[in-house]
């Protein structure tokens, strides 16, 4: 039975199990579930803390695993990434009171709060730059006001946390995190379960990012319409009983999706349908 690890709190949690519902998994319907098995699907998931993922899936312990990739980089486990999952995107910046430093190269025997420390010790080693890290579990960015710190490193999405704290950014993004499946660095080759799941996941992926779009455009003009939605592979052109006009179907990036439909306009298409997809597996 494949052995799946699912964030049980925060930011993660509720996407990750939308995502696998998509996929056809069958998900917890109460948050004080522990553990759930999908027999259907010969699946079991553990949810757990999102954090301790990387640690349970480096072990051994279970085949794959929902995190961040901030998450997976800060610790020490065996686990390594297998899948970006598109979702849960964050940049993970340092960001200080203006006037505290003017780059990072001035941050020498200051002191940086974050719930990070591994991606921040690693990375001040790698500038060689010698400063206190001190490790909170979360609200990082009041301890520049209390007192404790000079400087944190921490989570941005929109960054409206740093502009309420009074901090702004200092240099570039140390790194960029989405959730990520992980699975176990050390074992061989994924399972053909752990494919399975991998690319259930990415069928998901791709239907979010992709619409289909049908319309009826004259033969004249099929050349060019196919140029602007040449789909994956190769567009389908069907014949239509007026033998001056085709129907051609393709799938495209749902946000060109208007740019296409008014340049197929101006082509002459007419009839022009755009529908979500559900699934796929390309
Ligand atoms: N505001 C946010 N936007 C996008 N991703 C975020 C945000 N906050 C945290 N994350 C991501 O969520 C993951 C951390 O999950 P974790 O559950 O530890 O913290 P959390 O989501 O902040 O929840 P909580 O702080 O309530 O425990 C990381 O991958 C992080 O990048
Ligand atoms: O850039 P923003 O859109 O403001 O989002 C970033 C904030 O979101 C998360 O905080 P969370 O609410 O999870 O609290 P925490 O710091 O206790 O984890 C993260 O730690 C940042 O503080
Ligand atoms: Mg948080």
């Amino acid at each position: 039975m494949l052995r799946v690890a699912v964030p049980n709190k925060g930011s993660l949690s509720e996407p990750a199990v939308e995502m696998l519902r998509e996929a056809g998994y069958r998900q917890r319907a109460a948050r004080h579930e522990l553990v759930l098995v999908d027999a259907d699907n010969d699946t079991e998931f553990f949810f757990l803390r999102p954090r301790d993922i990387a640690t349970y899936v480096g072990a051994g312990q279970l085949d794959v695993g929902i995190t961040g990739r901030d998450l997976l980089l800060d610790g020490h486990s065996d686990a390594e990434e297998l899948l970006p999952l598109g979702f849960a995107r964050s940049t993970f910046h340092y960001a200080t009171v203006p006037g505290t430093a003017a780059s990072v190269d001035d941050f020498a025997g200051k002191r940086i709060a974050t719930s990070y420390p591994g991606i921040v010790r690693r990375d001040l080693d790698a500038r060689g730059i010698e400063a206190e890290v001190i490790r909170l579990d979360g609200a990082v960015e009041t301890a520049v006001r209390l007192g404790v710190a000079d400087i944190v490193a921490d989570v941005v999405e929109t960054g409206a946390t740093l502009r309420q704290a009074g901090l702004e950014v200092l240099g570039e993004a140390i790194l960029h995190s989405e959730a990520v499946l992980v699975r176990d660095a050390r074992g061989g080759p994924p399972s053909p379960q752990v494919e399975q799941l991998a690319r259930r996941l990415n069928g998901v992926i791709i239907a979010r990012q992709y619409v289909m779009i049908d319309y009826d455009v004259r033969v004249e003009a099929v050349d060019d319409a196919c140029a602007l939605t040449p789909g994956i592979e190769s567009p389908t052109v069907s014949p239509l009983h007026d033998k001056g006009w085709v129907a051609v179907r393709a799938m495209v990036e749902r946000k060109q999706t208007n740019r296409i439909m008014d340049e197929l306009w101006e082509l002459g298409a007419r009839g022009i349908l755009v529908t979500d997809i559900l699934a796929c597996r390309l």
